[in-house]
């Protein structure tokens, strides 16, 4: 159970805050009313045990039979009735939802998640806190900005994955939210923090070169604390250290990628297509469009209705889970950063509709799928993305020898995306975005049998909105007759 990775864990755990307000509400409710109750035996009892005076005056008081029967007669009546009153309180079982609540709400490592995920999204589409906060240009719903404490929270995040120039401007808004300025005390007094106030005056003097040094002087400081003790610091994400594998895959996120010149884009079509040429749809084409032209990219538009997708999620949701990667070189299966969404696999045996998916992904492509894997259902939430991989690089698969490797990948989108979420090419530049109900085809291997290594390919971070998609892997096995073989290198 994990609330960062996909949306799915978050509308469960909406269910669980609104049942909690309601235990909360019904519980105040109640005790209201028993208060209400214990406030009215209250007068009597401090009337009859009122009355000041000396220790002789007292006696006199009490001696009296009237008054001394009335004593005795209403405490020992109202007593029970407080007793009685406050066996009805619900607070047992309060207490016991409270503890068994308590098991289903996030831990710090969902906190941490989540904040990961908000600096994933900064540093692709390359943000400022406030623009991350919704009073960008973003066209964003107004969403209640951040106050201080979940700044410097998003802050600390930063710091301890080693992201100081994000670190730095979270810092910066956390400040400016205080408004102390940058010689605050009270930065000072973060003692954990290796940051001087002169880094902080560099900085908002925009001088670069200084803020690269200050940044590698942080940092080193930082190690000498033993603060990143047990971290990989191949991968340190200094203004000065940016690989430039990643930096194409995030501009081509931010739609900023190398655009197809005008004469090859002309050559792009769409077209009506009946693939495998079943005869259920020779009145009912495909619609197939060209999204790409080396490697060839195609898709095919209402794949999928609104009502199969429904039908798709709601077979996935309770089998949801983070997505793992595989180590290439020992084939064990881990959960990391670069891939953060939740999967789950579903067999053409467990619902027809998913029977019905599979063939029509045949129908519509014409490749077999008896050797095809599973259909795999992935659902990311906020700061969701899988970074530049190959689907057809696999490593300990007991099927290659049987099915071959992954000759395509059909993926379809079962949602729109509000912001982000793109699929990107970076070796090549295409990008290709959500629509829900269309799904694309590209081929991993080139008809030579070789791998592509031109269909290297990433999901983009999912800014806004929740993004569902489906992967099909088509294997080798079957496709014989169904694709031209070549014997070209470069085919
Ligand atoms: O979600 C996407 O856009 C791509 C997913 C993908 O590449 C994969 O799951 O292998
Ligand atoms: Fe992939």
């Amino acid at each position: 159970r994990e609330f960062y990775s996909s949306t799915g864990q978050l509308i469960k755990l909406l269910g669980v805050g609104r049942d909690l307000v309601k235990n909360l509400t019904d519980y105040i409710t109640a005790e209201e009313a028993i208060l209400e109750n214990l406030k009215r035996v209250l007068p009597e009892l401090s009337a009859v045990t009122a009355g000041v005076g000396s220790a002789d005056e007292l006696e006199e008081h009490v001696s009296d039979p009237l008054t001394a029967y009335r004593l005795v007669r209403t405490l020992r009546s109202k007593w029970t009735m407080v007793e009685e009153i406050l066996e009805g309180s619900p607070l047992p079982e309060f207490q016991t939802v409270v503890k068994l609540n308590s098991q289903s709400l996030p831990t710090d490592r969902d906190e941490d998640g989540i904040a990961l995920g908000l600096l994933r999204l900064q540093d692709t589409y390359q943000l400022m806190p406030q623009s991350i906060m919704g009073r960008g240009q973003l066209g964003l719903v107004d969403v209640e900005s951040f106050g201080p404490n979940e700044t410097f929270h998003i802050a600390m995040i930063a710091y301890k994955h080693q992201k100081f120039s994000l670190y730095m401007s979270w810092m910066l808004e956390t400040l400016r939210q205080l408004d102390l300025g940058p010689l605050s005390a009270s930065l000072l007094r973060m003692d954990t923090l290796p940051v001087a106030h002169s880094f902080i005056q560099q900085l908002l003097s925009q001088d670069r070169t200084e803020i690269q040094v200050m940044l590698q002087q942080m940092y080193h400081t930082s190690l000498q604390q033993g603060f990143l003790q047990g971290v990989d610091h191949s991968d340190i994400d200094l203004l000065t250290h940016r690989s430039s594998f990643n930096r194409t895959y995030e501009a081509l996120c931010r739609g900023q990628g190398i655009r197809m010149p005008p004469e090859r884009q002309k050559r792009l079509f769409c077209r009506y297509t009946r693939g495998g040429g079943s005869v259920q749809h020779l009145y009912a084409p495909f619609k197939e469009q060209d999204e790409w032209d080396t490697p060839r990219i195609v898709r095919y538009v209402d794949l999928m209705s609104d009502k199969e997708i429904d039908i798709i999620k709601k077979l996935s949701r309770p089998k949801l889970e983070r997505a793992l990667v595989m180590d290439l070189k020992t084939g064990n299966k881990f959960s990391t950063e670069s891939r953060v969404s939740k999967s789950a696999w579903l067999s053409s045996e467990e619902d027809p509709a998913i029977d019905k998916l599979n063939r029509r992904m045949s129908d519509a492509t014409g490749l077999d799928m008896t050797a095809a894997e599973t259909l795999q259902v992935a659902n990311y939430g906020i700061g969701g993305q899988y970074e530049p991989h190959f689907d057809s690089k696999l490593a300990n698969d007991p099927d290659l020898a049987l099915k071959g490797n992954r000759i395509a990948t059909i993926l379809i989108y079962m949602s729109d995306v509000r912001l982000g979420g793109s699929t990107v090419f970076p070796d090549v530049g295409a990008e290709l975005t959500p629509q829900k109900g269309s799904a694309v085809l590209w081929y991993n291997m080139l008809r030579n049998g070789l791998e592509d290594d031109r269909t290297l390919h990433a999901a983009c971070p999912v800014f806004v909105g929740s993004k569902w998609v489906a992967n099909k892997w088509v294997r080798e096995r079957g496709q014989e007759f169904r694709r031209r073989c070549s014997l070209s290198p470069t085919e």
